[in-house]
């Protein structure tokens, strides 16, 4: 039976239960978790997601810092922030919203934030964590999706993965957390020769390469989960539409489970950022984490069948 992974009432759900443990900071005057986000730009997109962010993070309790920066602001001045807020006793998470404007250089951005308060996981220390299967904060997009797969399939141990991309932010990171949960990972990217037959191979297919709808039904293994990370806005019938890497319509007749685009990864990524705010505010103040707080969440619940 086929399953369209419904990820936005997962992070709903998921959103509910940091709330609650967000109150219970709070009930015993132990910590309010603060969330400081950095916009530079008028990137028409970035705005919606720093606003999301800034308004879940308000929702589920925790005090929400906004810094908005002009376009042509120069490094230094970012640098300046950040620096300021990773002395803030208030702020316990920062983020730069990414892509930032060419005369800014992000590694330099990313490096500068405290790896304790870097709740994106771009650090190369969290990178390194991740790599090396340690503690640290883990990217959003990629943990979601993992908890998303998680939920599908319970046991992903053997499964062959095959993640299409290799960012930093979701491939490589990706590869890193199906490695962890002794998946064979396979990484495929822009140069990977007959990447049609390598995809039907994969058990899980994990899909970040910002190419609407490349992957098709036929490239799809019968019974496959399929991730989609893609966000695509195109151009139909003289409206926008926003499309994931992965043909819905025929992948669905091949696969066995999809998350859609809208309504699957993409609001895990802002749950799964509030998570690792609420992680890196515990952390801070030695306050035990609640690691059980997904299942809490969302239960022994299956996902839905369509
Ligand atoms: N500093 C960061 N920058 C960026 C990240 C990130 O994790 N950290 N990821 C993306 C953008 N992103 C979060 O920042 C993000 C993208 C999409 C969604 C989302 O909820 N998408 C909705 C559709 C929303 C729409 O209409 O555009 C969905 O898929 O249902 C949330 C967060 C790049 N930058």
């Amino acid at each position: 039976m086929f399953v369209r992974i419904d990820g936005k009432a997962l992070a709903a759900r998921l959103r509910e239960e940091i709330g609650r443990q967000v109150s219970r900071l709070r009930q015993h005057d132990l910590v309010t978790p603060g969330l400081a986000v950095i916009l530079v730009g008028e990137d028409p997109a970035s705005q919606v997601y720093v606003r999301n962010k800034a308004t879940q993070a308000r929702e589920a309790g925790m005090s929400s810092f906004e810094y908005r920066l002009a376009d042509s602001v120069p490094q230094t001045k970012l640098l300046d922030l950040i620096e300021r807020l990773n002395r803030d006793p208030e702020v316990h998470g920062i983020l730069v919203q990414l892509p930032l404007p060419p005369q800014v250089e992000e590694s330099g951005v990313i490096q500068a934030i405290d790896p304790g308060k870097d709740i994106d996981g771009f650090h190369p220390i969290n990178v390194g964590q991740v790599a090396i299967g340690g503690p640290g904060l883990v990217p959003c997009t990629p943990l979601g999706c993992l908890m998303l797969l998680k939920h599908q399939l319970v046991d992903l141990s053997g499964q062959h993965a095959v993640v299409l991309g290799r960012s930093n932010i979701v491939g490589k990171p990706m590869a890193s957390l199906l490695l962890r949960e002794d998946c064979t990972v396979t990484v495929a990217h822009s140069r990977t020769r007959q990447l049609e037959d390598l995809c039907r191979q994969a058990d899980i297919l994990v899909a970040a390469v910002g190419r609407p709808q490349l992957i098709k039904g036929d490239w799809i293994k019968p019974g496959a989960t399929v991730i989609d990370v893609g966000i695509n806005r195109v151009e139909a019938e003289g409206r926008t539409r926003l499309v994931g890497d992965v043909d819905f319509a025929t992948a669905s007749d091949v696969a066995a489970a999809i998350t859609p685009v809208p309504g699957g990864v993409g609001p895990m990524t802002i749950a799964c950022l509030l998570l690792n705010t609420l992680q890196a505010t515990c952390h801070q103040y030695d306050i035990p984490f609640p690691d059980d707080i997904v299942s809490r969440a969302w239960g022994d619940t299956t996902a839905e069948p369509t």
